[in-house]
């Protein structure tokens, strides 16, 4: 459980720890991520072309402050929790917790109160952005209610259709096997009828932002550096920590290899679980699968159908820029800046319908690799990467803004930020409503997307993706190629969201500093100067 709400500073989110001392109050040697001279705003990434907001944060600390400051971070990211906050056993309940956006199942890590028991390991952050408003909005739903973690399902016959199910292998519902199983008590249903009762009954599991597992990184953490660099096992554990973590809803990616020629830094700091799904913070509703919409329609859906629901849906979100669905015959994005509505679990179609891209998961290889001047980065592997490709999808937490904002301060004294709001403009629109309700912080799980730096050139976008979520305002943030990537080239996409406007003035500049490539003081927000390197770079990040 989450401590109470009263208690100051602001955050009452807390999160199990990747990394965490072994005895209390003690960061032991490693345990700690470094952030070697790379200092962030409190900005967030963006894909809508909205000003970002620059908030108050403390300057940069030097090493002895940051020692300093870590108990003030402990405090603030895992404080410590009551007796009543922390019931003995919490089992989760899947009808309460249901479905995750990607396909694929997961074991749950540990509990809230076993996450709690052990928090106290530092962490770093920053945010991420789509826009970048910032509201503090009631939440929908809360997750209060104890949770079970297992429920008595009634047992049932499946059939397909009464037609033709024996001959598929299946009981049909008249035959002399269905009724001794329904004398028997189990009870029996079709596709066709209980399709959507079925789908929902296989839906994936709600991952839970307090279950966000540690204990790996923990272990590692409590070695000594020299010891993890003992025959390359840093790396390789990290690299197998992804297969794992993957294995269910990305099984025929190609594996990610981690890469650093520039220092000894073996693998990016152990800080965060590698997971590619959405884990649910506090507040934050879970997928609406009652409301989610499904086509009727047999095989792969025809792009040209008229009756086809996805295909109805799709367009009426499209402004009459393009016809049909968003990807082509290939599987490649059509058109950029726009929300991708997919058929879903609700939906008759087959595995192979064209608008099933994101779903089957990146195709392409990617390595993580250390860049010279701007932390680790992604690179596209040996092969060229096609214009307009899936790559991958922005993982992490899903929380409300106001807890993102309460994050990014903390964020913001270790200079890097994972947290990206998600403020698209079609979101907007649709709700009418001006502020950012949710964000995504990749700071304590996330996969490789939160490695991807920001290009004022940028050759990968953002567009919002919807899976099987009928919420408009939570969709997932799925990355796609803007044009071809040669082998090697890094891919970026830009923290500021499309640019369609002037940049705002940076007269609000607090720090005249004539060094260029300082970190710079902005409403006590620190700003790095932009590496990226492009001919038409603005040099700075953050609007
Ligand atoms: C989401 S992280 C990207 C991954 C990061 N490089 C790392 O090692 O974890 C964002 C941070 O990367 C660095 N970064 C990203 N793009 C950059 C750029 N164009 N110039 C300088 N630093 C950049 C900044 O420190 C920024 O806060």
């Amino acid at each position: 459980m989450r401590p109470p709400h009263s208690a100051p500073p602001p955050i009452t989110i807390k999160i199990p720890p990747l990394s965490r001392p072994s005895s209390a109050g003690a960061s032991p040697a490693g345990t700690t991520p470094q952030m070697p001279g790379r200092v962030e705003p409190n900005a967030r990434m963006t894909s809508d072309p909205v000003v970002l907001s620059e908030q108050a944060a403390t300057p940069l600390m030097s090493p002895t402050e940051m020692t300093d400051e870590e108990e003030c971070r402990r405090s603030l990211l895992y404080p410590s929790t009551t007796p009543e906050d922390s019931p003995a056993v919490e089992i989760p309940d899947e009808d309460e917790h249901p479905v995750r956006p990607l396909s694929g199942g997961r074991n749950r890590g540990q509990t809230s109160s076993e996450a709690s028991s052990s928090a106290s390991g530092p962490r770093r952050s920053a945010r991420l952005s789509s826009s970048s408003a910032s509201s503090s909005v009631e939440p929908q739903e809360e997750f209060e209610e104890p949770r079970r973690r297992f429920r008595r399902r009634d047992p049932i016959v499946r059939s397909s259709s009464e037609e033709d199910v024996a001959s598929q292998g299946g009981i049909s519902r008249n035959s002399k096997y269905a009724q001794a199983f329904e004398e028997a008590g189990f009870g029996s249903i079709s596709w066709r009828k209980d399709k959507r009762r079925i789908a929902k009954e296989f839906a994936p599991i709600t991952q839970l932002a307090e279950d966000i597992p540690h204990d790996l990184h923990d272990r590692l953490n409590s070695l000594p550096p020299s010891a993890r660099r003992a025959g390359n096992m840093q790396v390789l554990i990290f690299e197998a920590e992804i297969r794992a973590n993957t294995a269910e809803d990305e099984p025929n990616a190609p594996p990610i290899r981690i890469i650093n020629e520039v220092d000894d830094e073996p693998t990016p700091p152990l800080e965060f679980y590698y997971s590619n799904l959405m884990w649910h913070g506090k507040g934050v509703p879970k997928p609406d699968y009652d409301a989610l919409q499904g086509c009727g329609c047999n095989g792969p859906c025809d792009p040209l159908s008229k009756t086809c629901a996805c295909v109805r849906r799709q367009k009426s979100f499209l402004d009459g820029h393009s016809s049909g669905f968003l990807y082509d015959k290939k599987g490649k994005l059509k058109l950029h800046d726009y929300p991708i509505f997919e058929c879903n679990m609700n939906c008759g179609c087959s595995d192979d319908c064209p608008n099933r891209v994101v779903q089957h998961g990146r195709q392409y290889e990617i390595v993580i690799q250390k860049t010279p001047n701007k932390g680790w980065g992604i690179f596209a592997g040996t092969k060229k990467i096609p214009a307009n490709t899936y790559i991958g999808v922005y993982a992490g937490e899903y929380l409300m803004d106001a807890d993102g904002e309460a994050r990014g301060k903390i964020y913001n004294k270790f200079g890097r930020t994972y947290l990206f709001d998600v403020d698209f403009y079609h979101v907007k629109k649709h709700t009418g409503r001006k502020e950012v309700r949710y964000c995504i912080d990749a700071y304590h799980a996330g996969n490789f997307t939160r490695y991807l730096n920001h290009s004022c050139d940028p050759n990968c976008g953002i567009n919002a993706v919807y899976l099987n979520e009928a919420n408009i305002e939570k969709p997932l943030l799925a990355i796609f190629t803007k044009r071809d990537i040669e082998p090697h080239e890094e891919l970026c996409f830009s923290y500021m969201g499309p640019i369609d406007g002037e940049a705002e003035s940076s007269s609000d500049s607090e720090d005249d500093d004539d060094d260029e490539t300082a970190p710079k003081l902005r409403n006590g927000a620190v700003y790095v100067e932009c590496q990226c390197g492009a001919s038409n770079c603005c040099g700075k990040m953050w609007k």
